[in-house]
Order: structure tokens, then C-alpha cells, then sequence
């Protein structure tokens, strides 16, 4: 007899292990490592997924409960899936259940269900109960309702607790006393959120003989059905077919259909159907390009490790618009060549239609997409087109390094630098490190493009000594169409400000933008909105109007004109005189995309502005309308966040400008530099792509930062080496690992106190292991703690917040010692409120 490893879906801390279950015969078939499966836990019914299986003697084991269900009938996850959670799960200090979890679509993260069906034959309502029909008239009470809904139950079997309710809306109280009686009886089953996608379909009954000759016998006034008969022999081949389909290719109505299957003729059954994002679209389809020189000094070395199977990993380091993209797509040629799968992660904001459409053209229906724009249902059925071996290449953002392929040969990151590679919710993942992994367990290569590599990278590439993995450097410092990188000039907007300028507007943006009008080219708008927020500010005594429950300032939002906290979600309509003095001017600062766009229209009437921000692109489709109408020149100018410095490639833009630089360097995050670097960067790379040359406009109130004179060079090389001294004096990454460790309680003083707990049990358990001590010998294996201080956002949805970085290096476990002391803690602090939260890698410092 078999005995299953469960790890069950209760999300405390005691039940973070796997726990035994035995194996019915007739289920034995289908449970495999990776099933996921229904199981009795207390007195509930949770879903679980099975780790293990191993042959036991189940009668040595007293009370050892069965697997209720198996829930799929083939597993979701495979055995090397599961494997890499328990990975995740040690290496980011998170819950097994929650790493297994991420692996899936939430389609699949069934809930139990309440279900009654009808108890045990001796328990059958007796006469005395059920009165007699022709009494019935006579007892309109309990009896009466107590038929009724046994008669409801029997005629489906099985009805959910919800659906009764709904027909009895007052019959509680009797459905509890049958229960008790065991008239009713009731079970728990899990049920998805949500099911597969069925259509009505058309088959032929018969066997196309049969059918011919019965459509010779037609009387003449069936000539509709007659018609609809041919038609389907006629297509026998591709049948079944979807019902809505031949209603609407021979006008008839579904009256005509029904006749046919009262005759026997035809039968009307269900396909499943995959919802599909892209449906409806044509993608031209795109052949290989030649490779430039460069391309095939960077594609060769990878291309080998796809073809010998052997696991390595490359950092492909090329300029904006080098063709990283083209090299992408012939490798994965390969790899497919192989029978092999390919993965390909792109930031969720840049994964944008024009992205899809370079997958989508070069490998057609074989790609599936994954992001978070997609509805619930269409993201179960790309998941299945990969579960399923429809689909061999997975574009998606960083969820889809879990595409459940079996034969994973190549995982592609593109832009590995983006900061939203990590997630910033449980499990605290990183998708760079976790596609690592992943490609070890199974030969496969890695590759990560970026014309900005993180420091992490780059330095590991370098001194080929780091501790997560060591990368191949590959680079590229030409564009593919052999134009020169854009020209780069900063404005010095004090100088402006001097010199009586107080538009956000310099005067040289000012002309550029001119010029770029009368020559009808486009330009690009970048607002580096890191730091800043639409607050509301009284002008007359400063107030500035804060979140209730969170030690920040409200943002405001013009389309529903209110207040609201992008934290905990709290909303207030926008004053209209100020709460403290009651002055009326009361207004919004910060500059917003939206007052750029104002100040745009005022400087250059009739300019044609796209706004590009998360005010616009909330709505499905958004933000592929607006990327769509500034290809087809309909706008001047596309001004917006982040999200237009990525991927885009547009061949009339040859002007961009930032506004303002600097608004993230002073953030208290010692990666500022190094984002605005990379963002200026990327946003210089969409000037000037093609035949006509490109102009950048950087406008800056501290010019002389190293990162924006970097930036205006195109000199990668040079940022990294001052940064890298910046970041060994402060002992940051990567000359060292960080865990951020944040303890929340509604009580200051409680949070204080749990804090410094916290350190001192760390601190104290490193000394004992002789881990303490200074970061300064590059050389040893040393833990150092800063803190405990309130977090930069020291309260947070009504919770006081202390963290304490803990930096470390070398081969000691501190992520194991830094769990062990916040369980501990959490343990001897039960049911006070406290919270504590591990971020191991973070790159987010608030
Ligand atoms: N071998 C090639 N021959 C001709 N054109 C090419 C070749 N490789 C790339 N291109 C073209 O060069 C342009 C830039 O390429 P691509 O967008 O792939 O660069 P990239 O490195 O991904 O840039 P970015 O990092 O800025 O997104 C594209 O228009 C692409 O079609
Ligand atoms: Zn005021
Ligand atoms: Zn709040």
C-alpha cells in the first residue's frame, strides 16, 4: 500500500511539512508526484499537493486517513517543479504550500465546497414526517418544506450548500435538523475557481454513407435541414465543429439543428475550447535574419550549449538596439529544433503586443503567453496549451519562469536587470535566480540580454566568483542596422530656473520639440515618476493630506477626483478647502504626466499628445490602443512613465527627453544610481533607431551625478566602476547579500521591543558560530546587522514597522539563522499580532 507526502494548503507555520496520507487502490494510477489532491485535515477538506510517494505498510501507521480526490487527471506540476519549490522555499524563507502555489495559475487554487446529498436508506423521511399528498394542503410547515428539499437533493444527487440555500432562502433550520437525523448528509469536495471553457459542437450521428443516403430520402420541405446535412458531410473531415459556426455560415436557426437530431441524424455535443488573448490576429510571419558579425560572435557560444544539452548561463551585455532580440529567437530555433521547450521573460511592462507579435510571428500557435493583463481564464489556457504540448515557447512575465514544459532546453531574460524580476509578495522569489535553478535541474541553458546589466550580473560575470552563479559575458557594442548610438545632452536645469525659465520645459527641449513638429517626426516624453507623487498641499500653511493608516501622503487621482492610499487602498474625496486653516488654496503638486500634457498643449497648441501612465493603461487593451496610435502617427509626441523607456522600437522618434532626471536619486534605496542609470539608459536607446539619426534631452538639477554624466556617454564600463567603489565602501551588493527582515505590531512600543529582540538573538546566535564580524576581509564568510530602525515607511495599514537589515557573505547559512530567529520570536509571541516578514535579496529598501 502506497503512502502520499501531502503539503496541505493551511497557510500557518505547523503546517509548513508534508503529511502522510494513504493511497486507495483505485486512485493509485493516478496519483504521481505532482498530483494536486483533496485531503481530510482536521475537520475540513483542503487541497494539497502530493511531494512523495513511498511504498509503506499503512496498517503500521494508526489513524492514517485516505487521499479523498485526485483533482486533476494529469498532475499540474511535475516532479521537477516540485523539487524546485522546495528550493524556493528554503532559499527565500517562504512556505512550501506558497512556492508550490506560485507555480500555478490562480484558476487552480481550489477552495473546499460544502455538499449535501441524501443520508443513509434507513434514515429515508418516514410517513409520520411526510404527510400524504392529498394532506399535504394541510401542513404547510416544516413537513411540507422537509419533502421539498429532500425531492430537490435527490433529483441532483449532489447540490452544493450554496445552490440549496439559494432555492430554500429560509430552510436553514430544517436542512440542520435533517443533517442531524441523517436524512441529509453532507461531504466536501474542492472546487476549482474555475473550469475549462466548453462550446456547443456539431457531429454527424451517422457515418457519411448513412448520411448520404438518407439525405436523398429528404422530403422536399426540409430543404434547411437537407442544406445543413451536406454541409456537414461536406466537412466531415474537421467535425466536430462549433454549432455557432454552421448557424451562422447557412443562416438557420437552431430549430433546423434540433430537427436533424430528432432524426437521429446528428448529435450535439461539447468541445473545449481555449480562450485565446490573440485571437482573431493575424501575425506576419518573419524568417531569420542574418546575423551581423557581432550577433554571430554572441550567438555561437550559446547555440553549442543548446546543442550539447549542457547547462551554462550567458550574460548577453548589448547596446540598445544591438538585435539581442533576433539572437533570442534563433537560438530558441535551436533549442525547438531539438524537441526541447523555451521560456522567454520579459518585464511585465515592456511585454507589450509589438513584443508579442516578434514571438508570435517567428514561431506562430506554438507560443503562449503569460502576464498579468490576461483574465483569469485566458492565463489557465495558455498555462494548459504548455501543461499539454500545444504550446514550446512561453513568453511572459516573471511567473512564467514555472511554464510547466517537461523538456525545458533554454530560459531567456530579457532586460535581467528590471527590478520587478523579483516578486514583492510571498514566496519573495527572484525570477533570474529561480530560472538558474531551474536550468540546472534540467541542462539547460540560461541567457540574460540587457544593454544595463544589474551590478549582481556584471560582477559575477567579471570575477566569475559569485555565490548564486557565474556568467558567461557576451557583448555587443554596435546596433544592428549600424547607426550610431543618439547623441546625449544634459540641461542643467538650475542654470534655467537662473536664468528665468520656470517652465518644466528648458529651452533647448523647447526647440528640439519644435523642430520636431515642423519636420513631422515623433518624439518620446519620459517623466521619471520614482519619488515623485501627485500629493495634495495646502499652500498657504503647508499641509500636506496623509493616509489615516500609513505614515505617507495621499495620491491624487484626477479621473474620480479623490484622494486615495497606494498602500492600504484608503480613499477620501479631494478637499476643497484645507482641514487645518481652512485656506481655499488647496491644491495638487508634484509633477504628474497629466500637468506635462497641460503645459505641452500651452506651449505648442494643437500638439497631439499620448499619455502613457498607469491613469491610462488600467483598462484591458489600453495600452496596446495607445503604443498603436503613436505608430500610426497619430501623436506627436508620447509622453509617459517607465513604461515608454522600454522595448519600443518606432522608426520616426528621434527625439527624447527626460524631464527630470533626478527625481529617484535621492530615495533612500541604495540601488537610486544605479535604476537611473539604467533608466536613462534604455529611454536614450529609443531615439534614432532606424535611418534617421536620434537627439536626447536629459534634464537634470545635479548634472554632474556620475550616473547621468554616464548615462549621456553611453559608458556602461565607467558607471559600474564608480559604483562598485560606492557600493565595497558601504558593503552592499554585490560585495555582499542582504535580508531585509521587517516586524510589524499595531503597538509601537511591542514593535520596538520584538526588533530589538530580534537583533540580539541574531546577533548573539552569529557570535556563537563565529559568523559576526566585519565585512571589511572580502575574503571570509562574516554576518553584520544595521538596525533595528523604522522602516522608511514607518507605519503601514494602521501597523507599526521596524526592520533590520542583516548583510552577509560567503558559505554561512544566514538565511537558515535568520528564519530560526524570527520563528522563534514569532513562537514565543503568538497570538500578540506580530508580524514578521524575510526578504532575502530585496530590491525594494521601503
Ligand atoms: N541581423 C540583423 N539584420 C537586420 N536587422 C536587424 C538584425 N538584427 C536586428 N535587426 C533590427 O535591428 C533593430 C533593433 O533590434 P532589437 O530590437 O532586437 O534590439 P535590442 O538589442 O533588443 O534592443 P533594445 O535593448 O533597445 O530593446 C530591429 O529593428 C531589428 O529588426
Ligand atoms: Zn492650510
Ligand atoms: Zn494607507
Amino acid at each position: 500500500m502506497d503512502i502520499a507526502k501531502v503539503i496541505v494548503d493551511v497557510p500557518v507555520r505547523s503546517t509548513d511539512r508534508p503529511f502522510d496520507y494513504s493511497v486507495p487502490d483505485a486512485m493509485k494510477v493516478w496519483i504521481e508526484v505532482g498530483s494536486r489532491v483533496a485531503v481530510p485535515f482536521g475537520h475540513r477538506t483542503v487541497q494539497g499537493f502530493v511531494v512523495a510517494l513511498e511504498y509503506g505498510d499503512v496498517r503500521a501507521v494508526p489513524g492514517l486517513k485516505p487521499v479523498q480526490e485526485v483533482l486533476d487527471l494529469m498532475p499540474p506540476l511535475s516532479p521537477e517543479l516540485v523539487e524546485l519549490a522546495d528550493w524556493i522555499s528554503e532559499r527565500y524563507a517562504c512556505r512550501k504550500i506558497s512556492a508550490l502555489q506560485a507555480m500555478l495559475p490562480t484558476a487552480l487554487k481550489g477552495k473546499a465546497e460544502r455538499l449535501i446529498s441524501l443520508g443513509d436508506e434507513e434514515a429515508e423521511p418516514d410517513a409520520a414526517i411526510f404527510p400524504d399528498e392529498e394532506w399535504l394542503p394541510m401542513f404547510p410547515g416544516p413537513g411540507r418544506e422537509e419533502r421539498d428539499i429532500a425531492e430537490f437533493v435527490r433529483g441532483s444527487g449532489e447540490v452544493s450548500m450554496k445552490q440549496l440555500a439559494r432555492a430554500f432562502p429560509s430552510g436553514a433550520e430544517t436542512v440542520k435538523f435533517m443533517l442531524r437525523r441523517g436524512v441529509l448528509k453532507e461531504s466536501q469536495s474542492i472546487k476549482d475557481k474555475l473550469g475549462k471553457k466548453k462550446l456547443k459542437a456539431i457531429d454527424l450521428a451517422v457515418d457519411p454513407e448513412a448520411a448520404r443516403d438518407a439525405l436523398a430520402s429528404f422530403p422536399a420541405r426540409s430543404a434547411r435541414q437537407k442544406e445543413v446535412l451536406s454541409y456537414l458531410i461536406d466537412l466531415e473531415a474537421v467535425l466536430p465543429m462549433p454549432l455557432k459556426d454552421v448557424l451562422a455560415a447557412l443562416q438557420v436557426t437552431a430549430g433546423t439543428v434540433k430537427g436533424l437530431e430528432e432524426k437521429g441524424l446528428v448529435e450535439i455535443t461539447e468541445i473545449e475550447v481555449y480562450r485565446d488573448p490573440y485571437r482573431g490576429r493575424d501575425f506576419k510571419p518573419s524568417t531569420p535574419l542574418a546575423l551581423t558579425e557581432e550577433q554571430q560572435a554572441a550567438y555561437d557560444p550559446i547555440a553549442a550549449a543548446v546543442e550539447e544539452r549542457r547547462h551554462e548561463v550567458f550574460l548577453l551585455h548589448g547596446v540598445t538596439g544591438s538585435g539581442k532580440t533576433e539572437i533570442y529567437l534563433q537560438t530558441i530555433q535551436r533549442c525547438v529544433d531539438q524537441g526541447r521547450q523555451a521560456v522567454v521573460l520579459v518585464p511585465e511592462i515592456s511585454l507589450t503586443p509589438q513584443m508579442v507579435e516578434r514571438f508570435k510571428s517567428r514561431f506562430g500557435s506554438g507560443v503562449a503567453v503569460m502576464h498579468s493583463r490576461l483574465s483569469s481564464g485566458e492565463r489557465y489556457d495558455e498555462w494548459r496549451k504548455i501543461r499539454e504540448g500545444k504550446a514550446f515557447v512561453a513568453v511572459g512575465a516573471r511567473s512564467a519562469v514555472f511554464a510547466p514544459f517537461s523538456n525545458l532546453g533554454l530560459v531567456i531574460i530579457d532586460e535581467e536587470h528590471e527590478t520587478s524580476y523579483k516578486q514583492e509578495e510571498h514566496p519573495r522569489y527572484h525570477a533570474r535566480d529561480v530560472a538558474v535553478r531551474r536550468a540546472e535541474q534540467g541542462d539547460a541553458v540560461v541567457v540574460l540580454g540587457s544593454a544595463t546589466p544589474s551590478l549582481e550580473s556584471y560582477y559575477a560575470a567579471r570575477s566569475q566568483s559569485d555565490i548564486h552563479f557565474a556568467p558567461r559575458l557576451l557583448t555587443m557594442s554596435t546596433r544592428a542596422l549600424g547607426n550610431a548610438l543618439p547623441r546625449v545632452e544634459i540641461v542643467d536645469m538650475r542654470e534655467e530656473l537662473k536664468e528665468g525659465n520656470r517652465s518644466m520645459f528648458s529651452r533647448g527641449l523647447h526647440s528640439a520639440l519644435a523642430a520636431r513638429l515642423e519636420r513631422g517626426e515623433q518624439t518620446v516624453l519620459l517623466l521619471n515618476r520614482r519619488g515623485f507623487s501627485t500629493f495634495v498641499m495646502c499652500r498657504s500653511c503647508g499641509y500636506v493630506a496623509g493616509c489615516p493608516n500609513c505614515d505617507i501622503s495621499l495620491t491624487y487621482h484626477s479621473r474620480s477626483d479623490n484622494l486615495r492610499c497606494h498602500y492600504c487602498g484608503h480613499a477620501e474625496p479631494s478637499p476643497q478647502v484645507c482641514p487645518e486653516c481652512g485656506s481655499e488654496h488647496i491644491r495638487f503638486f508634484g509633477t504628474g504626466t497629466q500637468r506635462v500634457e497641460e503645459e505641452l498643449g500651452k506651449l505648442f497648441p494643437g500638439i497631439r499628445v499620448i499619455r502613457m501612465d498607469v491613469d491610462t493603461t488600467t483598462e484591458k487593451g489600453s495600452h496596446e490602443k495607445l503604443l498603436a496610435g503613436f505608430r500610426d502617427k497619430k501623436a506627436d509626441v508620447l509622453l509617459g512613465t517607465q513604461m515608454v523607456a522600454k522595448g519600443l522600437d518606432f522608426p520616426d522618434v528621434t527625439l527624447v527627453g527626460v524631464i527630470t532626471a533626478d527625481s529617484a536619486l535621492n530615495l533612500p534605496d541604495f540601488r537610486a544610481a544605479e535604476k537611473t542609470f539604467q533608466l536613462l539608459t534604455q529611454v536614450a536607446g529609443r531615439a534614432g533607431r532606424h535611418s534617421l539619426p536620434g537627439e536626447v534631452l536629459i534634464q537634470s538639477y545635479t548634472p554632474d551625478h556620475y550616473s547621468i554624466i554616464h548615462a549621456s556617454g553611453h559608458d556602461y564600463d565607467s558607471f559600474v566602476r564608480d559604483e562598485l567603489r560606492h557600493r565595497k565602501e558601504l558593503h552592499y551588493p554585490p560585495y555582499c547579500r542582504l535580508i531585509l527582515v521587517t516586524l510589524s505590531h499595531e503597538e509601537m512600543s511591542v514593535a520596538l521591543r520584538m526588533a530589538e529582540n530580534l537583533a540580539l538573538n541574531l546577533q548573539g546566535r552569529a557570535r556563537q558560530r563565529r559568523w559576526f564580524g566585519s565585512l571589511d576581509k572580502l575574503s571570509s564568510d562574516a554576518l553584520d546587522l544595521l538596525g533595528p530602525v523604522a522602516s522608511p515607511i514607518p507605519r503601514l495599514k494602521g501597523r507599526y514597522r521596524f526592520q533590520c537589515i542583516v548583510k552577509w557573505r560567503g558559505s554561512i547559512d544566514a538565511i537558515g539563522l535568520t528564519r530560526e530567529v524570527a520563528d522563534e520570536l514569532e513562537d514565543s509571541a503568538r497570538d500578540s499580532g506580530l508580524q514578521i516578514g524575510i526578504d532575502v535579496d530585496p530590491q525594494m529598501m521601503m
